[in-house]
């Protein structure tokens, strides 16, 4: 049934797992929202579900009636997979706006995705916003951090509903606007792109107990749980020790023994990496996260590479857990420095004039990568980061000074027992290479210049020199 004429505050465009539990958020916090979904029976379970909200959500059976069930200045999220199905949805909706009105890509979208829809909008006079929301299933409901792009001015016709639904940090919206276009889709992919290391290097610590030490998977988990009592405190330690404890309900095991071990990935990591090279920025423990999943689906190949390439000597790994804590400890810090560094370059490039403090503290709750680290995070941050990079901030410094002791003997103890740590060791390498105050990189000018009369600086001054390579 269309609504022509009850008007809801604002309009959800995709029922699934995050859009129907975002529109449940909205209405919770007393927004009536008007819903639609491509396909309707979706939209029918949806409302048979809402319970006590029915009456605040406003079900349409088509983008027109979902238009047109409005109030004006009309405001849509949609809520759909990245790419296609969001220029596809914007298609739909289009020829029922006005002027004024608003979209709002709350999907992890491509950040240049973002910008090309925000400049072609604009030319019809129809903002849209670019807003990553992180927080899975349970943070779309109950709270997720949100990271907005978009018109400034525009953004407050909708910023009182947007604050209402996010995660709050004591008491602090998680719900930041970090500058126009494709800036809130950008934080939301260097989000995922530090949880793509954060993962993968939780991942490493579990490779090391189980096959190094031989421990279980409940133990291990139970490892976990008591270091997210510690430094380390943050969701994914949390939900590991939670994973890593559960059983399966059909044999037994632990659940864990029962998945395969070939990792998924929708895109975000890949994108951090891939914008960070073309800014001229190298998030080591981000491309290795992303490098360990593309490795992990080569299943076939590791199975026979486990047969062809068999360890006969190998030593075990005898480091104790107080060291992989350190270990994960320095590794997590480099790879936010990695991050931070990266929004910062991309904030310069594209005049977004991002403030990195806020992209902390817009991670301190609500979303997958929160830690009470972040808090600290951003106060160093708001102190100034010597060379803009957080491992040089003082209350950090003193810290990776031991920590990092710890990574070195971890990488170097797993390299020693043939057990890949990846992330790891990108992390120690990255740390090394910035406390090296002469380092490798003449012998690659003078190979430049060799081979391609590249030029080199001197020591001793000046630019454009060559060497006497042909002499
Ligand atoms: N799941 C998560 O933890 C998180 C996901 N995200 C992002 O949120 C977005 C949605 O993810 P999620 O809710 O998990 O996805 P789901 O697969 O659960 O839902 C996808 C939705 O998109 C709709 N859809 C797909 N293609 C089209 C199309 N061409 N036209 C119209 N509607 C379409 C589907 O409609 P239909 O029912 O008709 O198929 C469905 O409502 C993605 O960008 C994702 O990356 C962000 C943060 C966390
Ligand atoms: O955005 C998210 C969390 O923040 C989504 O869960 C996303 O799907 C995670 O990325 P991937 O599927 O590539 O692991």
């Amino acid at each position: 049934m269309a609504h022509e004429t009850v008007h809801a505050r604002i309009g959800l465009v995709g029922l699934g797992v995050m859009g129907a539990n975002l529109a449940l958020n909205i209405a919770e916090n007393g927004f009536p929202i008007a819903v639609y979904n491509r396909t309707g029976s979706v939209t029918d379970d949806f409302m048979a579900s809402a319970g006590d909200l029915a009456p605040a959500l406003l079900p349409a059976k088509t983008p027109q009636d979902l238009v047109a069930s409005l109030q004006s200045p009309r405001a849509i999220i949609i809520m759909v997979q990245a790419g296609g199905p969001v220029d596809a949805v914007i298609e739909t909706l289009r020829p029922h706006l006005e002027e004024g009105d608003m979209i709002i890509d709350a999907g992890n979208a491509n950040f240049h995705d973002t910008r090309r829809r925000e400049a072609a909008l604009r030319e019809t006079g129809i903002r849209f916003f670019g807003m990553g929301v992180s927080g899975g299933e349970e943070g779309a409901r109950h709270g997720p951090s949100i990271m907005v792009g978009g018109d400034p001015a525009a953004f407050e016709a909708i910023r009182d509903i947007i604050e209402a639904i996010s995660a709050k940090f004591k008491g602090t919206p998680c719900a930041t606007h970090f500058g126009p276009d494709g800036a809130g889709h950008f934080v939301k992919t260097v989000h995922n792109g530090i949880e793509y290391a954060d993962m993968q290097m939780i991942a490493e610590v579990y490779g090391l107990l189980r096959d190094g030490q031989d421990r279980d998977a409940p133990g291990i988990g139970a490892l976990f749980e008591s270091w997210d009592k510690g430094p380390l405190s943050s969701y994914l330690v949390e939900i590991t020790g939670k994973v890593l404890q559960a059983t399966d309900p059909e044999t037994g095991r632990p659940m864990v023994e029962m998945i395969v071990d070939s990792a998924g990935q929708k895109g975000t990591g890949r994108w951090t990496a891939i914008e960070a090279i073309t800014l001229g920025q190298s998030p080591s423990t981000i491309e290795a996260a992303v490098a360990a999943r593309a490795w992990s689906a080569a299943k076939p190949a590791r199975i026979d590479g486990a047969a062809l390439f068999a360890s006969t000597d190998a030593p075990a790994f005898t480091l104790s857990d107080d060291t992989l804590e350190q270990a994960l400890l320095a590794a997590k810090i480099i790879a936010y420095d990695q991050g931070f560094s990266l929004l910062a370059a991309a904030s310069e490039a594209f005049d977004w004039d991002m403030d990195l403090a806020d992209c902390a503290e817009v991670w301190r709750a609500g979303c997958i990568i929160r830690s009470t680290m972040l808090d600290e995070m951003a106060a160093a941050i708001r102190e100034g980061l010597p060379h803009g990079q957080l491992i040089f901030a003082p209350r950090f410094a003193a810290r990776l000074e031991t920590a990092t002791t710890a990574l070195r003997r971890v990488v170097a103890e797993a390299a020693l027992t043939g057990l890949p740590v990846p992330a790891f060791s990108a992390a120690l390498a990255y740390f090394d290479t910035m406390r090296q105050a002469r380092g490798t990189a003449d012998v690659i000018q003078a190979q430049r210049d060799f081979f391609g009369a590249h030029g080199f600086a001197r020591t001793d001054g000046g630019v454009g020199h060559h060497g006497p390579w042909g002499a």
